[in-house]
C-alpha cells in the first residue's frame, strides 16, 4: 500500500508512534488513531448479547482494524470474538442460536461469510455452506435470497488481449485495438460509467451487452444445494419470506417488464434533452408482487406510482410494510398493505421527517430511527397512520442501527453525541431502561476535552428555520475574543449534527470557534427544505449560511476580524462561491473542490446530480451551469486559499482544484495545492490514516496561520 521509502520506519519496519502526553489538555493530532469506532450492532435471537463491528486505527501500520466483539446485554466486560491477524465485520445471529455469521476476507474459503459455532466454540472461525443467507421463516427452516441464473459471460482464454492490463484492454463495441498488446498499457475507454470514485477505473465490457436477471432460489438449513423458484426477464429485489414460509414478497418492475427492455428504456430516455412535463411527472418503475415460496406465477399486491424498498412483513403474515418514495422531491414515508391488496395506509401522514429504515417487531410494533434535523432517534409508529409517531430514544445524540431480539423485547443501537465518540447502548424496544453497554472511548475520553457546541435555529430568506451549532474553543475564558471557522458540509443533501466530530474537535483545540449548519439543501429536515435550492445552488444557501456568520459575528467573544471557512465537495463548490462573493474571511480551506460545473459534469462519476439539480445536461442549461461556477467570478477572489484534493477522487476531479489553483497564483492571491496520492472523495473519512491525520494538520495549520498568527 505504502512505498516502504515514502515513511519513516522504526527498525522492526513499523513506523514509530510517539507517546501522547496525559489530560485533561486539548486535542493533538495523534489523539484521532485513538479513537474508537462502533457499529452495525446485533442482538442475539434471546436478547441476552450484542455482536457489533470494533474498529480501531493502527497507527504503526498506517491502517484501520476492524473485529468482530460480543458483549452481555445484562453488562460486563466486552469480548473480542475474532482473530486479530484478520478483518471482520458486520455480524449476525442465525435464528436457531448456533452460529454468529460475520464478514471476512480471510484466506482458505470461498465467498467472504464466516461464521463462529456457538453451541461447540472451537476458537476458529468457520464456513457453514449448509447453512443458507437470505431472508428466513420464523422457524428458520430455510432462507430466500436472490441471484443469476445464468454464469458472467466469459471472454474465451485464447483472447490475444487477455495479458495486457485490464483497463488497457480492447472493449467490445471499440474501433481500435493495439499496435501490439504488450506495447500498450493505457486506458482504453468506450463507455460512459468507466470510473467510479470508489472502485476507480473500471474496465469496459468485453464481451457484448448481457442480462442477468436476478432470480429467487431457496436453501434449506443443512443442505447444500440451493433451488431456483423463478426464471424470468426481470429482476426479483428485496425479497421476503413470509413468518409462516408459504410466501415470497418482492418488488420488480411494475410491468415485469425484461431488465433489458426497462434499461434500453432508461437509456433512451437519458439521452433526451431535458422536458420539464416527462422529466418531472410521477413514475411507476416498481411495485410489490408476492409469489409461492416453491414458485409459480407472482401476483401484483399494489400498483403504486413511485419507488418501493424496505419490504418487511407482518408478524402474522397478512399485511406487508415498506417505505415509499412517491416521486424523488417528495418525502418517504412508511406504508403499510394488506397482502390481498387495496390500498397502502400512509403510517407518517405529513410528519416531517423521513424513516431511515424500519422493523415490524413480532410483538407488532413498528419501529424506525430517523434524522430529526441534526440528531437522530427511534421512533414508532402508529398503526393507525393518526397520530404522529412516537419518540422512544433519543435527545442531542445521533442513534444508529437498532438491532432487536427475536421477541421484540430489547433494542440495541450505537450513539454518539457532540463530546462522545459512537459506543453501544441497550434498552427495552419501548426506550425505557437504556444502558451504556461499551466505554471503548474511556482513555481518549479522559485524556482529551473535547469541545461541546450550543445549538441555536435561526430565520433565513423566506422565513424558512434553519439549525446551527457553535462550538466553543478549547480553554475558552468568558471576557475574551477568539476566532471563528464556518464548516460547510457536501452532498448538498447530507447533513451536520448532534455527533462527535474529529474535523470540528480538530479546529476548537486549536482556540477557534467551529460554526456549522444545515443550510436549505441539506438532508433530515425533509424533502421539501432539501429540494427548495434546486437549481438555486449558492443563491439562499448562501444567504443561510451568512446570517448564521451574522448571527455569531455580533457575538462579544468572537473577533469578525478573525473569520475562515472550509468544506468539501458541495461545502467545496460554496466555499470557492463564497471568496467570489466575499472578503469578510481572513482564509478558506476547499476541500474536493467543484469550481466549474461543466468541467465537473464530464469528469465526475455522478452526473446525475446535476442533471436532476440544474433541470438537464449542460447543452441543455447552459447559462446555470456557467452562472453558478464560481470560476467565471474568480477574478474577485482576495482570500488567501488552501486547496485540498485526492488524486484519484472521481467524485469531484482536480481539474476544479487545479484551475482555481492556477487562478489565484496568477493573481496574486496566497495559494496552497496540498494533493493527496492513493485516495479518493473520501480521503477525510476513510482515507489512510496518515494522510488523513496529515490534512488535519494542514487545516490547523492553515487557520492558525491566517487567524491567529502561530503555525
Ligand atoms: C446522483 S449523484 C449523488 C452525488 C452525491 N450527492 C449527495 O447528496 C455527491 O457525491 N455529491 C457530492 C458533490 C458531495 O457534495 N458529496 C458530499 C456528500 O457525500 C461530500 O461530503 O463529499
Amino acid at each position: 500500500l505504502l512505498g516502504a521509502q515514502a515513511v519513516p520506519r522504526s527498525a522492526t519496519g513499523a513506523a514509530a508512534v510517539a507517546p501522547l502526553p496525559k489530560g485533561p489538555r486539548a486535542m493533538v493530532l495523534g489523539d484521532w488513531y485513538r479513537v474508537v469506532n462502533v457499529s452495525s450492532p446485533a442482538v442475539s435471537p434471546d436478547g441476552k448479547r450484542v455482536a457489533m463491528t470494533v474498529t480501531r486505527a493502527v497507527e504503526s501500520e498506517n491502517r484501520r482494524h476492524s473485529e468482530v466483539w460480543v458483549v452481555n446485554t445484562a453488562g460486563g466486560e466486552p469480548q473480542r470474538w475474532t482473530a486479530p491477524s484478520t478483518e471482520s465485520s458486520t455480524p449476525r445471529w442465525s435464528p436457531d442460536g448456533k452460529y454468529l455469521f460475520f464478514a471476512s476476507t480471510r484466506a482458505g474459503g470461498r465467498g467472504n461469510t464466516w461464521a463462529i459455532r456457538l453451541d461447540m466454540p472451537s476458537g476458529e472461525a468457520v464456513q457453514v455452506p449448509e447453512y443458507p443467507t437470505g431472508s428466513m421463516p420464523t422457524d428458520g427452516s430455510f432462507a430466500v435470497f436472490t441471484d443469476a441464473a445464468v454464469p458472467a459471460p466469459q471472454v474465451p482464454s485464447a483472447d490475444p488481449f487477455n495479458t495486457m492490463p485490464a483497463m488497457a484492454r480492447p472493449p467490445f463495441d471499440a474501433i481500435t485495438r493495439p499496435a501490439a498488446a504488450a506495447r500498450f498499457d493505457g486506458r482504453h475507454v468506450v463507455d460512459m460509467n468507466y470510473k467510479n470514485n470508489g472502485t476507480g477505473f473500471v474496465p469496459g465490457r468485453r464481451v457484448p451487452r448481457t442480462w442477468r436477471p436476478q432470480q429467487l432460489f431457496r436453501q434449506s438449513v443443512g443442505d447444500t444445494s440451493k433451488k431456483q423458484i423463478t426464471s424470468t426477464a426481470y429482476s426479483h429485489r428485496g425479497a421476503v419470506v413470509s413468518p409462516d414460509g408459504k410466501w415470497v414478497a418482492f418488488i420488480a418492475d411494475a410491468r415485469l417488464r425484461s431488465d433489458s427492455v426497462a434499461d434500453l428504456e432508461r437509456d433512451s430516455l437519458a439521452r433526451l434533452p431535458y422536458d420539464k412535463v416527462r422529466d418531472e411527472a410521477e413514475r411507476n418503475d416498481a411495485d410489490i408482487y408476492v409469489i409461492d415460496a416453491n414458485g409459480g406465477t407472482p401476483r401484483k399486491v399494489i400498483d403504486w406510482m413511485g419507488a418501493e424498498s424496505a419490504l418487511t412483513w407482518s408478524p402474522d403474515g397478512k399485511s406487508l410494510a415498506f417505505i415509499g418514495r412517491p416521486v424523488r422531491t417528495k418525502s418517504a414515508r412508511i406504508y403499510t398493505v394488506s397482502v390481498a391488496g387495496g390500498a397502502p395506509r400512509n403510517l407518517l401522514g405529513d410528519w416531517q421527517y423521513e424513516p431511515s429504515d424500519m422493523d415490524w417487531l413480532s410483538t407488532g410494533a413498528i419501529q424506525f430511527t430517523a434524522d430529526i434535523g441534526g440528531r437522530s432517534a427511534l421512533l414508532r409508529a402508529d398503526l393507525t397512520g393518526k397520530t404522529a409517531p412516537k419518540e422512544l430514544v433519543g435527545g442531542r445524540r445521533q442513534l444508529r442501527g437498532a438491532s432487536y431480539d427475536a421477541a421484540g423485547k430489547i433494542v440495541a443501537y450505537t450513539a454518539t453525541s457532540m463530546t462522545k465518540p459512537t459506543e453501544l447502548f441497550v434498552a427495552n424496544a419501548d426506550g425505557t431502561g437504556e444502558r451504556q453497554l461499551t466505554s471503548f472511548n474511556k482513555d481518549v475520553n479522559a485524556d482529551v476535552v473535547w469541545s461541546d457546541a450550543d445549538r441555536f435555529t435561526y430565520k433565513s430568506v423566506g422565513n424558512m428555520e434553519i439549525e446551527g451549532w457553535l462550538m466553543k474553543p478549547y480553554g475558552y475564558e468568558a471576557g475574551k475574543k477568539y476566532p471563528m471557522v464556518i464548516y460547510i458540509h457536501g452532498g448538498p443533501h447530507s447533513a451536520y449534527g448532534e455527533g462527535w466530530f474529529d474535523e470540528f474537535q480538530n479546529l476548537a483545540a486549536q482556540g477557534m470557534f467551529v460554526l456549522f449548519t444545515n443550510p436549505r439543501g441539506s438532508s433530515g429536515y425533509g424533502a421539501d427544505f432539501t429540494y427548495s435550492t434546486r437549481g438555486r445552488w449558492g443563491m439562499e444557501d448562501y444567504d443561510d449560511l451568512m446570517k448564521a456568520v451574522d448571527i455569531v459575528a455580533a457575538r462579544p467573544d468572537v473577533d469578525s476580524t478573525r473569520m475562515g471557512a472550509t468544506g468539501g465537495s458541495y461545502g467545496g463548490f460554496m466555499t470557492t462561491w463564497m471568496a467570489t462573493k466575499t472578503t469578510r474571511f481572513k482564509a478558506i480551506q476547499t476541500d474536493r473542490t467543484i469550481t466549474d460545473w461543466t468541467y465537473w459534469y464530464g469528469a465526475s462519476d455522478a452526473q446525475g446530480l446535476t442533471e436532476f439539480e440544474f433541470y438537464g445536461k449542460p447543452w441543455d442549461n447552459q447559462a446555470l451551469y456557467d452562472t453558478l461556477s464560481p470560476i467565471r467570478y474568480v477574478n474577485k477572489v482576495k482570500t488567501p486559499m488552501l486547496i485540498v484534493q485526492s488524486e484519484e477522487d472521481h467524485r469531484t476531479p482536480m481539474g476544479s482544484a487545479e484551475i482555481w489553483f492556477m487562478s489565484l497564483k496568477k493573481q496574486g492571491v496566497p495559494v496552497e495545492l496540498v494533493r493527496y496520492p492513493r485516495s479518493n472523495h473520501d480521503l477525510s473519512r476513510t482515507g489512510e490514516p496518515w494522510l488523513l491525520v496529515d490534512r488535519l494538520g494542514r487545516l490547523r495549520q492553515w487557520f492558525s496561520h491566517w487567524l491567529i498568527g502561530k503555525n
